[in-house]
């Protein structure tokens, strides 16, 4: 794969690898897209127990993906990543639109297995903080690495609207993932806390007052054409 040492400038924390590209988007693509997923034919919205989400690029089984052409709207956004990071070995093929409500959030979790190892989340609407957490096996844990010691320390990341967060690697196999479900959230441990423009020095929280809006893009390495040969 290339080189990334273009990407050195945006690299956050202490464990490998998280980037966090402010502004990836101006704010009027971020409108765009907005746009774009509102006026989405309704039945592409899929309820879950505590959020919204739509996918598209089609559905992803355990053993690949069964795909859906993406539309140019997202293809435009998908080409942009992929050629800006470098980081992944072939277009981007799935994308998951996830909607939060000020008191909504994501369970701590792991991407599946079916994905290649590299997730590209582009935030749009009200910022949030993403919590990384150690698998429980690691918790408190050292293990040998090299003949060093190597820790798993939890931490959290603040998403700002029209940013892309990316991780892979250690942050990828070893930590859980998830926002929690609520509207006032703290970021004192986030590793690019200095993002945050905030009125209120000693009050490090952020406020959800919005919606928000992310888009993870990710590429399912396989793929079947054919339904009857899955
Ligand atoms: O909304 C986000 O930022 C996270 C979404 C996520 O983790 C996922 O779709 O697997
Ligand atoms: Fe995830």
């Amino acid at each position: 794969m290339e080189s990334t040492e273009h990407l050195n400038k945006f690299k956050v924390g202490s464990v490998p690898t998280l980037y966090y590209i402010p502004d990836f988007i101006s704010d009027s693509d971020q409108k765009l897209l907005l746009n774009h997923i509102y006026t989405a034919p309704v039945s592409k919205w899929k309820s879950l127990k505590n959020r919204r989400l739509q996918n598209w690029g089609g559905i992803v089984h355990e053993k690949g993906l069964l795909p859906q052409d993406l539309p140019p709207w997202l293809t435009n956004i998908t080409e942009k990543i992929k050629e800006e990071l470098l980081l992944f070995p072939s277009a981007i093929n799935h994308v998951l639109i996830n909607e939060y409500l000020p008191n909504q959030g994501i369970m701590p979790h792991q991407d599946g297995p079916a994905y290649f190892p590299v997730v590209a989340i582009l935030s749009l609407g009200s910022p949030v903080i993403m919590d990384f957490t150690p698998h429980a096996s690691l918790a408190d844990n050292t293990s040998n690495n090299d003949g060093n010691l190597q820790n798993y320390p939890p931490f959290s990341i603040a998403l700002k609207p029209c940013s892309l967060l990316v991780f892979k690697d250690t942050a990828y196999s070893d930590y859980l993932h998830g926002i929690k479900d609520c509207e006032i959230q703290q970021y004192d441990a986030a590793v690019n806390a200095g993002e945050i423009e905030t009125h209120d020095e000693d009050s490090k929280v952020i406020h959800r007052s919005a919606t928000r809006v992310s888009l993870t893009c990710r590429v399912v390495s396989k793929v079947h054409r054919n339904l009857f040969r899955f």
